[in-house]
């Protein structure tokens, strides 16, 4: 694939992972003796779209992903490992003011190990025509809205009905703008970056179809069904 473009990938490893209630951060647990965080770096290492790399930890895990992750298998194009902040978009905010300039920015949730080379390229050429793109897959469940009391509100079409993923994957320009523009604002009910995008600057964000495994390793179950993956 030609490419002239500069893209930039902030890998995201900021969080605590509450929710898998481990002792240590979730993407550092090891999948296979490897830690989770190490898979989609190693894809963004080896993908030929890639120039550079941001990854976002914890203040106290900065020095671990220095020696044991990116020295380690050296990781070559990991240029910046800064702390993360309170929220995710808070670690996407701060990722973002260490990008000097660049053409494109990939983001992505370290917990989510299984994206690929394909799903790389698939997705640069997609924000070359659309600007901004978000991977994900139709939900393969009925869905329904509840309203305040637990009724049954509605049932959306599901046809229309995505899960949302990452890598989500913006012009530089288009994800500065609107990151800047968030913090600058007392919103702070955003769960992923394509809404920070739809609620500033009402871009249209276009969806890729990407892969059911492509799962996020939130709780002890998805550990189990992320190793099943590697066997
Ligand atoms: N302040 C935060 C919160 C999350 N993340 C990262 O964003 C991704 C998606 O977040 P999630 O799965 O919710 O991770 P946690 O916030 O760690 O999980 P939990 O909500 O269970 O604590 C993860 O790779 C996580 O490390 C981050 O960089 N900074
Ligand atoms: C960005 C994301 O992975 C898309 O599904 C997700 O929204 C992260 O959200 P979480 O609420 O932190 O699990």
């Amino acid at each position: 694939m030609m490419k002239k473009d500069k893209c930039v990938a902030i890998v995201l490893a900021g969080g605590k992972g509450r929710r898998m209630e481990s002792d240590i951060p979730k993407q550092y647990l090891e999948l296979n003796g490897k830690p989770i965080i190490y898979y989609s770096i190693n894809q963004f290492q080896n993908s030929d779209i890639i120039d550079e790399i941001v990854l976002v930890t914890g203040k106290d895990e900065i020095q671990f992903c220095k020696d044991r992750i990116v020295d380690r298998y050296s990781f070559q194009k990991v240029k910046h490992i800064i702390e993360g902040g309170k929220e995710r978009y808070h670690s996407v905010y701060n990722a973002l003011q260490c990008i000097n300039e660049c053409d494109f920015v990939f983001i992505h949730d370290g917990a989510r190990p299984f994206i690929n080379l394909e799903l790389i390229n698939d997705l640069y050429k997609n924000v070359k025509e659309y600007q901004a793109c978000v991977v994900g897959v139709q939900t393969k469940d009925t869905i329904k809205l509840a309203d305040s009391d637990g009724f049954i509100a509605e049932t959306p079409d599901r046809s229309k009905v995505w899960n949302i993923q990452t890598p989500q994957v913006f012009r530089w320009g288009i994800v500065k703008s609107a990151y800047d523009m968030l913090m600058k604002t007392d919103c702070c009910m955003v769960t992923d970056d394509a809404m920070v995008i739809e609620k500033m600057l009402k871009y249209k964000v276009k969806l890729v179809q990407g892969s059911y495994e492509n799962i996020k390793v939130t709780t002890p179950s998805d550990l189990v069904i992320a190793r099943a993956f590697l066997t």
